[in-house]
């Protein structure tokens, strides 16, 4: 195990443009091996984070988490396909329900697999390790992949709101590059948030302009709706912002671990800003992907895991007889609210719908889950919590930004109930998670946690501004607490068996 860590490690980690987030003075390298050979909890791994953009380093991986880029890939995603590629690149553009001139795709009419099963060759892959073309590579044939396996259920819903079963084999022409791919980037050989859906499938307008939703289009559809479009940049642009949720995080550890209270406090007070920000943007969800709208494309982000679609599993052609399974596309492998979760100690109830949670996080950039257990252990170790809590101050901001991951989680909750629940009784989510117990569950500890520490709280010290955001915020939540449980318990009367996880 330690020497997979290392040769994983070695190939990128010690180079220009990496701090490294772990206070000593060794080496990196050493207090990796330092680290790995103690055990304990005293013993965490070490980190880099980078600091400055990386574009002439081919076998870095593309999700490389940094000050620069914060959880987005280090560098835009590649656009289209080398010629190559042509005949892939040809497929993924003549796929969506509607094209670019509003003319219907090879979906529109389901012949989607017949043309994969026609025109694709088996491309080889074997030579190339470019992570730059890796990634769009991964990108490209995870869209053919759900494309390919979903077709006959997004034929199905439009005409009779049901999904009836997806295809049983993904063909080898698909299937062996998606899992020699997915191998050589770390990745399970499905569809995932970050490495293909939602934060590798985006292009600027102007090359030289921010990461704003106007500057933005996407690579890839399968409807080829503003709405889809809306949706899946709506993420790219709350993930934009996470540069700085990466530079506070990682100052509030050190500080906490120095033991110095005015740049603790100045490192929390950011991280609020930034999570404020983030939250402001998730709010233009509403305008940019209409709620009505998203069970017409969201067929295809479907996973084959916990899917009544996919009863027996799938069987990659040319890899294995054995089939697999994976969770489909969802927010939840998104790195945002983790991050919070892992730096605030934020306790969640041991049960099946727990276990759901910790699972999702499997299904992220290796570099990005590296970053999350970092966080989680260094807050553990320099006992995060337990200082903010130390002093009234800071436990107000520390409670602020709890209550910045409440508001996503309560947002998050409306968008589910007005974009999915309430047009359909499917009775799980595209990442296969039970649709009304799972998010109450994380966001019910959220309420418990602001109720109980909003509490313990010494009034009297608190500067003026911050009693009356303490209170606001302790109110709040034990209102929302009750309306949440209530509102739970009437929608599991519609919902049956949401106590089946797996
Ligand atoms: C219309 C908008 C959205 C809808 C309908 C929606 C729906 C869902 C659903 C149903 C889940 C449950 C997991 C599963 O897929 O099985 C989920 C999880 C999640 N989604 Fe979204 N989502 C939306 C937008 C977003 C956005 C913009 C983000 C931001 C990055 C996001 C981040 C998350 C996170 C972090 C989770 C895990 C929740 C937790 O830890 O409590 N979602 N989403």
């Amino acid at each position: 195990m330690m020497s997979s860590f290392f040769a994983k490690q070695r190939s990128y980690v010690v180079r220009r443009g990496f701090t490294q987030v772990f206070s000593s003075s060794s080496s990196l390298l050493q207090q990796q091996q330092a680290a790995a050979l103690r055990s304990g909890p005293s013993s965490i791994r070490a980190f880099s984070v980078l600091t400055e953009q990386v574009k002439d380093t081919p076998t870095l991986p593309m999700f490389t988490v940094g000050t620069p880029n914060g959880f987005l890939p280090r560098q835009d995603p590649l656009v289209e396909l080398p010629d190559q590629f042509q005949r892939l690149e040809s497929l993924l553009q003549r796929m969506p329900l509607q094209l670019l001139d509003g003319q219907p795709g090879l979906l529109a009419s389901g012949q989607f697999g017949e043309a994969v099963r026609d025109e694709l060759p088996l491309y080889d892959v074997d030579q190339i390790e470019d992570q730059h073309l890796l990634s769009a590579l991964f990108r490209d044939y995870s869209f053919a992949a759900s494309a390919y396996l979903l077709e006959p259920c997004d034929v199905l819903y439009r005409q009779r709101k049901e999904y009836g079963l997806g295809r049983k084999i993904l063909p080898m022409n698909i299937a062996v590059p998606l899992d020699k791919v997915a191998k050589k980037i770390h990745s399970k050989p499905f569809m995932e948030y970050a490495l293909s859906y939602a934060l590798y499938n985006y292009k600027r307008l102007n090359p030289l302009g921010d990461l704003t939703y106007d500057n933005l289009a996407l690579i890839r559809s399968f409807a080829g709706s503003e709405s889809e479009k809306g949706f899946i940049l709506n993420h790219v642009t709350m993930v934009s912002h996470t540069p700085k949720l990466v530079k506070y995080a990682v100052g509030a550890l050190d500080a906490a671990a120095s033991k110095d209270r005015a740049r603790f406090d100045q490192q929390l007070a950011g991280l609020n800003e930034t999570y404020e920000t983030i939250n402001n943007e998730m709010e233009m969800m509403w305008s940019r992907s209409l709620p009505g709208d998203y069970i017409s494309f969201r067929t295809f982000i479907m996973g084959t895991k916990n899917q009544p679609m996919f009863p027996d599993g799938v069987i990659y052609e040319g890899v294995s007889d054995q089939p697999v399974v994976h969770r489909g596309e969802s927010g939840a492998n998104d790195s945002i609210v983790p991050l919070a979760d892992n730096l605030l100690q934020i306790p969640m109830p041991e049960n099946p719908l727990t276990v759901v949670l910790k699972d999702f996080r499997s299904y992220r950039p290796t570099n990005h889950r590296e970053f999350l257990e970092y966080v989680q252990d260094r807050s553990k170790k320099v006992n995060l919590k337990e200082f903010a809590l130390q002093d009234p101050n800071s436990a107000a901001l520390y409670l602020s930004n709890v209550d910045q991951v409440r508001a996503f989680r309560h947002r998050h909750w409306n968008f589910t109930k007005e974009y999915i629940i309430k047009y359909t009784d499917h009775p799980v989510a595209t990442g296969g998670s039970p649709i009304v117990t799972w998010l109450p569950n994380q966001l019910g500890s959220v309420l418990e946690l602001l109720d109980e520490i909003s509490g313990t709280i010494d009034r009297e010290q608190l500067t003026e501004g911050n009693k009356i955001r303490v209170d606001e915020i302790g109110k709040r939540a034990v209102a929302q607490k009750r309306f949440l449980a209530r509102e739970v318990e009437k929608l599991k009367e519609r919902f049956q068996n949401q106590d089946k996880t797996e």
